[in-house]
């Protein structure tokens, strides 16, 4: 008999004969825990096989989960005491097999029966069984606290795990609304600045939480971060143009360039993965760009002299990357795996991502009639940033491209490892709470328009050799450490 696929244990809606009626309290409880140890289950899951999924906040903005701020919060608690729990559970040795299978619910209700503000109620089997084992799970906290010679619970956590507060960015799409009716609508609740670097992107403190709010849910505001937001506004698509957004997918880079291009010309969304490309095609809906071609295939196997690409003349390429600028935004740093010693690996998975970010920026300066290409990853490494941009110099040299310097007022710039670094962006996981990159490529034989004094990039001939000192990827932090100094250095000679 097929079996009713549901987030909700069937005693919620249905309970069993004697069982009493949840109040609404405990019933909450119950789906928020349900919900939480979903999310919480991929991505452990995802983590256990040392594969990206998508993030927490990502998770819990399915429109599957319900409950939005209790799951994250619950998700991210139990995280942050993970290690706390597992050692508890193990002291007290109360898992048979069958909880075991089970162990995102577990720990979601360990952390709630432990850590939990309210009371956890017994109202299914496996808070029943959690909570028959209370004064074990308790005495395994008391017996942990002896053995780290800890007084608090507060102890045992890593404070500094803890992220910093992000402002909430809000992109306006402009598709839909003008800047200043946003801000107007949005000052109802918050204070809102609109960002000194991207003309349509509003900031508000952290953790405004809009993401129930009709300008977002009806698509004249997009929740999107500092960093993408600067990426299609560095690439500058003009109106009428033909754009390609070579590795597309959740699409918010597409809608913004839709936007700039004030939905004239065309833009082709080409995205890879059949999962991600259903959230592309919502991304552009809910934009109501009517100007976006979404192609499912591999952006390698586009041919550059296929008609469809001839009046290609920008290209927007954010290919899969490490992530690794946004771990502490992503939540990562909560996960087992970040603790673990992964050097080895994560040397072979940057490689591997490396190889392949390579090969696509070399396919997109090869299309006939492209002018600018712009290259960006959330990643902090050199070997996925600065290494692909210099592998790529020469057939850019020979093809009449130079790097450009995209929002020159920028300050943190490229790692001092390759020619040109001085125009490359980055930004800095501390200073900017996100690490991002930006490289722009233009072709300069190309006749500027006449306000090109007004694009946010200045543009710069240089010789362009493949770096001979580049530094290996895991030596990273100390190039990095070289690098800040050195802008520090430049610094206090301007004061
Ligand atoms: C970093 S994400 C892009 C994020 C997107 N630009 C945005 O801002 O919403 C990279 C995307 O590239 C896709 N991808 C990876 N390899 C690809 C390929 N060979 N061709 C096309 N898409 C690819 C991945 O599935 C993923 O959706």
């Amino acid at each position: 008999m097929a079996r009713r696929k549901s987030n909700a244990p069937p005693s919620v809606t249905r309970p069993p004969p004697g069982q009493q009626k949840l109040s609404s309290a405990e019933r909450s409880g119950l789906y928020a825990r349900r919900e939480a140890a979903n999310v919480l289950r991929t991505v452990l899951r995802g983590d256990a096989k040392r594969r990206a999924v998508a993030s927490i906040k990502s998770l819990v903005l399915s429109p599957s989960v319900r409950n939005k701020r209790g799951t994250y919060a619950l998700v991210c608690e139990t995280l942050k005491h993970l290690n706390v729990i597992k050692e508890v559970l193990e002291i007290a040795n109360i898992l048979n097999s069958k909880w075991k299978r089970q162990e995102a619910l577990v720990y979601i209700i360990c952390y709630d029966i432990l850590f939990g503000k309210k009371e956890t109620a017994a109202v299914a089997d496996a808070e029943k069984f959690l909570l028959r084992h209370k004064d074990a799970l308790l005495s395994g906290v008391a017996t942990l606290l002896v053995k780290k010679k800890v007084e608090s619970v507060d102890d045992l956590l890593d404070r500094s795990q803890l992220p910093d507060l992000i402002p909430r960015y809000a992109r306006v799409n402009t598709l839909k609304i003008d800047v200043d009716s946003a801000v107007k609508e949005l000052e109802k609740l918050y204070k809102v600045q609109k960002d000194e670097t991207v003309p349509d992107l509003l900031v508000m403190p952290p953790r405004s939480d809009l993401h129930a709010h009709p300008l977002v849910m009806n698509g004249r505001i997009f929740l999107q971060g500092k960093a993408s937001s600067m990426v299609a506004a560095a690439l500058q698509p003009e109106a009428g143009w033909d754009v390609l957004d070579a590795c597309s997918a959740p699409g918010n880079k597409t809608v913004h360039l839709a936007a700039l291009m004030k939905g004239q010309g065309k833009v082709i969304a080409c995205e890879l993965n059949e999962e991600r490309l259903k959230r592309l095609e919502q991304t552009v809906k809910l934009s109501g760009a009517t100007n976006i071609k979404v192609v499912h295939g591999d952006f390698l196997s586009l041919n550059p002299q296929d008609p469809s690409y001839a009046k290609v003349r920008a290209i927007l390429l954010d290919p899969s990357c490490s992530g690794s600028g946004t771990v502490t935004n992503r939540l990562d740093h909560l996960l087992p795996s970040h603790s673990a010693d992964n050097t080895k690996y994560d040397a072979m998975r940057l490689h591997k991502l490396a190889v392949f970010q390579k090969k696509a920026l070399a396919h997109a300066l090869s299309f006939p009639q492209v002018e600018r290409v712009v290259y960006s990853t959330c990643s902090i490494h050199q070997i996925e940033n600065e290494d692909v941009v210099s592998s790529a110099l020469p057939l850019a040299s020979s093809l009449g491209f130079e790097l450009a310097t995209p929002f020159p007022q920028w300050q943190r710039r490229g790692l001092p490892v390759v020619e040109g670094s001085e125009h490359l962006l980055r930004m800095d996981p501390v200073e900017d709470k996100e690490g991002f990159f930006i490289a722009l490529f233009t072709k300069t034989n190309k006749v500027d328009s006449p306000d090109s004094s007004e694009l946010p990039e200045r543009e710069c001939r240089r010789k362009r050799n493949q770096s001979s000192d580049q530094a290996h990827p895991l030596l990273w932090p100390k190039v990095y450490r070289a690098w800040r100094w050195s802008l520090q250095g430049r610094k206090r000679k301007l004061v």
